[in-house]
């Protein structure tokens, strides 16, 4: 192992790491909220701006993965399709496997410039997770609690709102509503039995609600579907552990464009619609297992400096007072102080360790 993979795996370097990231993300959370008053002045210039502050946050989690653990996403893709995307709106429809999907679907939303406005359909639980929970709602991303009832006329309305939002946005939808496992496979697949569908080996059976509803609330807003489907080269498992330590992963990701007036408008035949496209993705996948590649042709989209000059510049801004804090506690001169300090360290990297 080289010196400097050694360093990425320090308990220190994800000190500083963590600290950067979670002080710049309170600051940026200040910032939003003072943005508040001009919501009914200029909504679009608070908007933009809130997308801006919601880039400046989110893409030192790309930088993270681009920069730190230096993985790159291989994109499969029609190359007429490419010129649009980052160009227009579109709802974005992903395999949800992995702990790292969303980290991979933001490298493209960073490389297509879309990463500010991007959005998804999250569970409500999301939504109090500090700093990054924070931030999303003010980049009005749409959360549900999964009782549809319930959810109904807020979905509805959140999506409603997006319908003037000022700038290109993806909005992802996991249709399977919740992360891959087997236990879950098992469920999904003796009501795909009851419902007399076909059984898919890689996916969860799609709850179809949430897309024909999206679907026709975006409809004249978003101009295309894409259908992304995402597997990792040698059967690799990510984690955000392994990026965090500086692991490089090889993942591929296969996007088809489709245009939205060509997906049905009537509820049960978009919902047939929508399992029929889990049925070809299910094939897709088969295939990557055994062949170690998606259809068509590569192309990794180049990587834009940006995330990292954004991410340095919090670190080195940040860094600075925490020294300066190291530097009068040691002045202190009081050993109870500096004792603590070290022990706290000391623990920190034998915990951050086992
Ligand atoms: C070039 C481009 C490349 C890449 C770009 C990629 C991405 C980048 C884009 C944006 C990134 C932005 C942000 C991402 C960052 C982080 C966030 C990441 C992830 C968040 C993940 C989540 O939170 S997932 C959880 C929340 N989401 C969902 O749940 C969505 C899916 N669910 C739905 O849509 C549902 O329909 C619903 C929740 C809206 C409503 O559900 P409900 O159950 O009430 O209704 P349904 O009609 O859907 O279902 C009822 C029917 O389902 C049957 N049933 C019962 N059990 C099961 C089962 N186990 N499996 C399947 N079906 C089941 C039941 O029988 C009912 O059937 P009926 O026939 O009776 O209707
Ligand atoms: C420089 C950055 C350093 C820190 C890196 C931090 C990286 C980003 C931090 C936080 C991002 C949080 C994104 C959470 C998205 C997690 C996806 C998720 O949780 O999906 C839930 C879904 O499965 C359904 O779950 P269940 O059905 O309830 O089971």
């Amino acid at each position: 192992m080289g010196l400097v993979q050694w360093l990425k795996g320090q308990f220190l370097c994800h000190l500083v790491i963590c600290y950067g990231f979670f002080v710049s993300g309170l600051l940026i959370n200040l910032l939003q909220i003072c943005t508040l008053p001009l919501w009914p002045i200029n909504k679009q210039l608070a908007r933009r701006i809130n997308c801006k502050l919601g880039y400046s946050l989110t893409s030192q989690s790309v930088a993270l993965l681009e920069w730190w653990s230096g993985t790159e996403v291989t994109l499969y893709t029609d190359p007429e399709n490419y010129q649009l995307y980052g160009k227009e709106n579109a709802i974005v429809v992903l395999n949800h496997n992995f702990e790292i999907d969303f980290l991979c679907g933001w490298t493209f939303c960073e490389r297509f410039g879309v990463l500010g406005a991007s959005k998804c359909l999250a569970k409500k639980e999301l939504s109090y997770l500090p700093v990054i929970g924070w931030m999303w709602y003010f980049l009005e991303m749409v959360f549900i609690k999964r009782k549809w009832e319930e959810d109904k006329s807020n979905f509805v309305q959140s999506l409603q709102n997006l319908r003037d939002y000022p700038e290109n946005f993806w909005f992802l939808l996991h249709c399977e509503g919740t992360r891959f496992t087997e236990e879950k496979h098992r469920v999904s697949m003796e009501v795909a039995e009851k419902k007399s569908l076909p059984k898919l080996k890689h996916h969860l059976l799609p709850r179809t609600k949430g897309f024909w509803v999206a679907v026709q609330n975006l409809r004249g807003t978003v101009a295309a579907v894409y259908c992304c489907t995402l597997n990792f080269r040698n059967n690799e498992t990510p984690t955000l552990w392994g990026v965090l330590n500086g692991e490089k992963y090889h993942p591929d990701l296969y996007v088809r464009r489709i245009p939205l007036e060509s997906i049905p408008e009537d509820e049960a035949e978009c919902s047939a619609w929508l399992h029929k496209l889990y049925q070809e993705k299910d094939k897709f996948q088969e295939d990557y297992s055994q062949t170690g590649c998606f259809p068509g042709p590569k192309v990794t989209p180049p990587r834009r400096p940006w995330a990292l000059i954004n991410w340095l510049g919090w670190t080195c801004l940040l860094l600075y007072p925490l020294c300066l804090l190291l530097v009068q506690l040691v002045n202190s001169g009081s050993i109870l102080t500096i004792m603590a300090t070290v022990a706290f360290c000391a623990a920190g990297g034998c915990y951050w360790n086992i």
